[in-house]
């Protein structure tokens, strides 16, 4: 249907696959208003008078070229008086209304939209990513207005393999499927949970330059157990309950065929599943995929990050990890599998098993401390229970400010989906923490769902805490005058990186030692001087940056452990020759650039 041609700049080999490409020309087999109706191709007003005439566009445009420059300031201005003009409306109304407006954009001129979006990245997040996602999803059936990626329902049962050719792009690079069953906090969305995919998929763009015409969103309809949906008459999902056991795992066994027999080189991210499924399909798929689950393994590495950093902020050495009581809660898919990372990180600091530092960790679920008496444990879980009575007072079941009281963690780490579960004395009683500079983690999406907020953090627990969350909340105004800096932490952080090292590396499958490489990589992306100042991440206007960095340590953990297979003409034999400068450079030439390509027409 179309290709872009890249002009390699230099004859050597060597210095051709680390060069910049010089975009060419796109072929395009469309003619006319198609064009203008085609979000990938279309330029708006934007179409040269050479190329209205070899499209026969003349006459569908006004005769006024407008420039990508002019285009760009012109939406600017548009979104700023929006910004304006709605100062005194609710939240949601604003964060719906900034979401439409891009939206729009996104479904007429893909080009201009993620251009708009990587220069405004940081004020734009929060609109096509959480927390305004979350309304969206909630909202979806009264906003649709067009489809965007594909859907499979269990009515498709038997048909996907033929279905699958009925996406457009020859190539998919990426795709993020959910089944809606756990989006964000908000628990099952059903079919409404496809916003999940679609902003993920924009941050691939955002933050990791994955083509956006190689990229898959994907809602897999297994029906919804949310009472309100099945009696919303609006709802655009299957009106049945969710299938469940052998039923369900067929429908996702046959989209995943399907998926890899079109695209053999894909790369499937598993995205806000409810916790059984997610540490199911994880297991069954990931040694013979290309593919992770986010919430389990990109989650996991950032709040490693973190926490490393928080250990950094008070001053000690990063081996001064396995003495740090973390107190995690939320023992889902994201909290165990921070736990188990951490558990890991700090095994091997100690050179100890992870059975043996597990006493460091605290799991607290809906039904409070889980200890060795907890009936029916997960076994995931099963490490990190806590011998009753081991500390004084503590026993199965005991509440999160006993636990906050008794242990006096360094770090309180919430992944629970229950908004304000640090309440007002539980952040008081960590005062008392025997850290010199206790960290509080409310990373449960999106912001109505966060633990605590960040100046409910600083009032209640102090000045000297650090502060990350899982959705954007503004810098605190602290009493001391100085400024209580709020971080995200988000898996925004890894999940494009490891995408975009695993498409660039190869790599038959997504290994731990790449996960914990990317997780090295965000830890040490931070200077002594910023941590010391509360700041555990990096901006996220350096987003691409950042990518860059974690992609590379993907590609090099994926080479040295002997799973990449190269991509394109870059085999593994190079990957192995380029330094750790020039992969990240490899990484970073690769990445997508908005910029109107000149079109031309080839049936
Ligand atoms: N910041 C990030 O990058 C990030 C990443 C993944 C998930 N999350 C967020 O984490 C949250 C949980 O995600 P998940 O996939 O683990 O969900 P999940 O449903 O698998 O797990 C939720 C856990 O919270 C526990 N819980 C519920 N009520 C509780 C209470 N009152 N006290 C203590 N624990 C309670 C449950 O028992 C369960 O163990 C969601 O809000 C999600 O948005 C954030
Ligand atoms: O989607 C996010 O913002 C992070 C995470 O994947 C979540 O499920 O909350
Ligand atoms: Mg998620």
């Amino acid at each position: 249907m179309w290709n872009l041609t890249r002009f390699a700049a230099f004859g050597a080999r060597r210095s051709r696959l680390l060069s910049t490409a010089i975009p060419g020309p796109c072929i395009v087999d469309k003619r006319g208003s198609d064009i203008l109706h085609d979000p990938w191709f279309n330029k708006d007003t934007g179409f040269p008078l050479t190329e209205r005439d070899r499209l026969g566009l003349r006459g569908l445009l006004p005769p006024r070229i407008i420039s990508f420059e002019q285009q760009h300031a012109r939406f600017m201005d548009s979104y700023q008086s929006l910004e304006k003009n709605t100062i005194n409306e609710p939240e949601s109304v604003v964060s719906l209304a900034k979401w439409r407006i891009l939206n729009r954009l996104h479904d007429r001129n893909e080009t201009l939209y993620y251009r708009v979006l990587i220069d405004n990245i940081k004020s734009f997040a929060p609109v096509i990513y959480t927390p305004t996602v979350g309304l969206v999803c909630q909202n979806y059936s009264g906003l649709f207005r067009r489809p965007r990626g594909m859907y499979f329902s269990a009515k498709d049962k038997g048909e996907m393999m033929s279905m699958i050719y009925n996406w457009p792009a020859h190539q998919v690079d990426m795709i993020v499927i959910t089944d809606g069953s756990r989006i964000l906090g908000l628990g099952d969305l059903g079919v409404q949970g496809i916003g999940i995919p679609i902003g993920k998929l924009d941050m691939y763009v955002a933050a990791a330059g994955i083509n956006p015409q190689r990229i898959l969103p994907v809602m897999l309809d297994v029906g919804t157990n949310n009472e309100k949906l099945l009696n919303d008459r609006l709802y655009l999902g299957l009106r049945q309950p969710r299938l469940e056991g052998e039923e369900y795992i067929s429908i996702v066994d046959e989209f995943m065929e399907a998926a890899y027999a079109r695209w053999p080189k894909a790369i499937v991210q598993f995205e806000d599943f409810q916790m059984k499924w997610a540490f199911e399909t994880l297991a069954r798929y990931r040694n013979r995929f290309r593919m992770f689950n986010d919430d389990i393994q990109g989650t996991a590495g950032v709040a490693l990050a973190g926490l490393l950093g928080a250990v950094r902020a008070q001053g000690r050495p990063l081996t001064d990890f396995v003495h740090q009581k973390i107190v995690v809660v939320g023992a889902g898919s994201a909290g165990l599998g921070v736990i188990k990372t951490a558990a890991q990180a700090a095994a091997r600091m100690a050179g100890k098993d992870p059975l043996a530092v597990a006493h460091q960790f605290f799991l607290i679920d809906k039904d409070g401390l889980i200890t060795k008496d907890r009936k029916a444990i997960d076994p995931a879980a099963a490490p990190f229970a806590q011998v009753p009575g081991e500390i004084e007072g503590l026993g199965e079941g005991a509440s999160l400010l006993e636990v906050v009281k008794k242990v006096k963690p360094h770090v309180l780490l919430g992944l629970s989906g229950v908004g304000g579960i640090f309440h007002k004395e539980v952040l008081e009683a960590m005062r008392d923490s025997d850290s010199a500079r206790p960290a509080i983690f409310a990373m449960s999406n999106p912001t109505m769902n966060a633990e605590c907020t960040a100046a409910d953090a600083f009032k209640y627990a102090g000045d000297h805490i650090v502060f990350a969350s899982g959705s954007p909340f503004k810098d605190v105004e602290l009493e001391n005058g100085k400024v209580g800096h709020v971080n995200q932490a988000n898996n925004m952080y890894l999940f494009p990186g490891i995408g975009l090292g695993t498409l660039l590396s190869g790599a038959s499958v997504i290994t731990d030692g790449m996960l914990q490489a990317a997780a090295e990589c965000l830890a040490s992306y931070m200077s002594d001087e910023e941590i010391q100042q509360g700041m555990l991440y990096p901006s996220i206007d350096s987003i691409r940056d950042i990518t860059a960095e974690v992609g590379a340590a993907i590609v090099r953990t994926a080479v040295a452990e002997e799973v990449a297979e190269g991509h394109g003409e870059v085999d593994p034999k190079d990957l192995l020759n380029m330094s750790k400068e020039e992969t990240v450079e490899y990484v970073r030439n690769n990445m997508w650039f908005p910029v109107y390509h000149p079109l031309v027409h080839e049936k």
